[in-house]
């Protein structure tokens, strides 16, 4: 230890590279986190996961008076109105608590927080603010960035061709919003806006929303936005956008050729995924490449090609998700501190957190028929007797076991509480469980987590309520 300054430098304070840390520092190793945000807690934290979560609350809550859906309880309320700056704000508080609570969860367990921005000098040694720090490990924990669309200048502080991050912070309720991108950020934003108001078209490249999804989940995701008022143009791509006035003008065309057409917007949000960050890193001069598509491999325990440095979360393959990078950083500094941390990469299940909520883990169907003979039960959540209380019907539970095992190879739901119903899924194919095993599980009466049982008989063709 004696020439190194720690045992461990984890580079990137979101959720792969804090855990990491704090894990690190649990466990005795002598542990330093540089991040240059003015905030712990990257993406996710500051303007990912949690502040489009708190709007996501906001703006269902507003929904469900301003739609008139509580009127069939006998619930009757004024024309609504909605404050934007006092919702932003409002946000921007359960962000700030939960972003100094890391500044406090680092204190208390002695990781040291290097404020700027990492850069390599040599495999061992990376300079910040024009200090250098030596340490035994070094994990990169850099995670991703908004992927620009070519052509197209995003100004977040404009407000008119903006990103993730500046669908945030916007001050009023557009008046028509144009999504490129029908992935998890611009359903779950455009369902923000939407939501309070605003007229949402949604473009998207592929011929179905969504993409990396079972393609049943797919199908009724998209019936179901566009009950909502969605307009979804899929098979279509974005040729242009050029401001004019104080709004924007989108060229789009169909991806498989035909004649352009223009949609006006007040606002276009740009969210067509995410890339890895390694710019500035100065990868090279630790003596490390990255793939064709940015990312640096590891091993199955989180190894780079250089001995000593490590990379977890968003910067290395697999899903860009916050659990995913929060578990290999744990599993990362496990592995460093000489235990033996493991990340099944076969269970990391994914949430969009639209209203109803989808949710998956696993195999899509597709998949899984792709490696074998499989068997598939299915549930409506018009069945669910907690739905059906609730009137809240949209949705399906889906099993795929393998059809001679029966172990359960993926679930997919959409349901108003598919991000919490997931992780029984997730629980249940970690211990290698069988779609009988769930069938055979008690499960309280009345829950949406029924709907789960029921799936899991019908993959025997025994389900009860259908
Ligand atoms: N709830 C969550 O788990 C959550 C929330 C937000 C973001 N994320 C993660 O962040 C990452 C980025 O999310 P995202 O929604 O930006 O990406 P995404 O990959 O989920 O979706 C992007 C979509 O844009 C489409 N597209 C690409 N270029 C296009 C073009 N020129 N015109 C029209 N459509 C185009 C793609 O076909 C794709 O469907 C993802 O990895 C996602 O998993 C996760």
């Amino acid at each position: 230890m004696a020439d190194y300054d720690f045992d461990l430098l984890v580079i990137g304070a979101g959720p792969g590279g804090y855990v990491a840390a704090i894990r690190a520092a649990q466990l005795g190793l002598k542990t330093a986190c540089v991040e240059s945000r003015e905030t712990l807690g990257g993406t996710c934290l500051n303007v990912g996961c949690i502040p489009s979560k708190a709007l996501l609350h906001a703006s269902e809550l507003y929904e469900e008076v301003a739609g008139g859906h509580l009127a069939k309880f006998g619930m009757s309320f004024g024309k609504p109105s909605v404050d934007v700056p006092a919702m932003i704000a409002e946000k921007q508080k359960a962000v700030d608590e939960l972003t100094g609570g890391i500044a406090f969860l680092f204190k208390k367990n002695k990781v040291e927080w290097i404020k700027g921005f990492a850069s390599f000098t040599s495999a061992d040694t990376v300079e910040v603010a024009g200090k250098s720090y030596r340490a035994k490990n070094i994990i990169i924990a850099t995670g991703s960035s908004v992927t620009p669309l070519p052509g197209v200048e995003v100004d977040n502080d404009k407000g008119v061709v903006i990103d993730s991050t500046g669908a945030l912070t916007l001050s009023k309720v557009p008046g028509k919003m144009v999504v490129i991108g029908g992935g998890v950020i611009g359903l779950e934003l455009g369902s923000v806006w939407r939501r309070l108001g605003a007229e949402v078209t949604v473009v998207e490249y592929l011929d179905q929303i969504l993409p990396g999804m079972d393609a049943d989940i797919r199908k009724e995701a998209a019936r179901i936005f566009k009950k909502q008022g969605f307009t979804i143009k899929t098979g279509t791509k974005v040729t242009g956008v050029a401001t004019k006035g104080k709004g924007a003008v989108v060229t789009v065309e169909p991806a498989a050729g035909g004649a352009a057409e223009t949609l006006e917007a007040d606002v276009v949000l740009v969210a067509i995924g995410r890339k890895p960050n390694t710019d500035g890193l100065g990868l090279d001069k630790a003596g490390l490449s990255v793939n064709a598509r940015g990312q640096i491999e590891t091993d199955h325990d989180f190894r780079t090609a250089v001995p000593g440095i490590w990379a977890i979360g968003d910067v290395i393959p697999g899903p860009m998700l916050a659990h995913k990078a929060e578990d290999e950083g744990v599993a990362c500094a496990e592995n460093i501190a000489g235990h033996t941390g493991i990340v099944n990469h076969d269970v990391i299940p994914s949430v969009v957190y639209t209203f109803p909520e989808i949710a998956g883990v696993g195999l899509t169907e597709e998949a899984a028929a792709a490696r074998g003979a499989i068997k598939v039960g299915k549930f409506p959540m018009m069945a669910n007797s907690r739905a059906k209380t609730n009137r809240q019907t949209d949705g399906l539970v889906k099993v795929i076991s393998d059809a001679e095992t029966d172990r359960v190879l993926g679930v997919w739901i959409i349901a108003t509480v598919a991000g919490s119903m997931i992780a029984e899924a997730c629980v249940a194919m970690e211990f290698g469980a069988t779609s009988e095993d769930i069938a055979y599980t008690c499960h309280a009466h009345p829950t949406h987590a029924e709907a789960l049982k029921e799936a899991a008989m019908a993959v025997r063709g025994k389900a009860i309520h259908v």
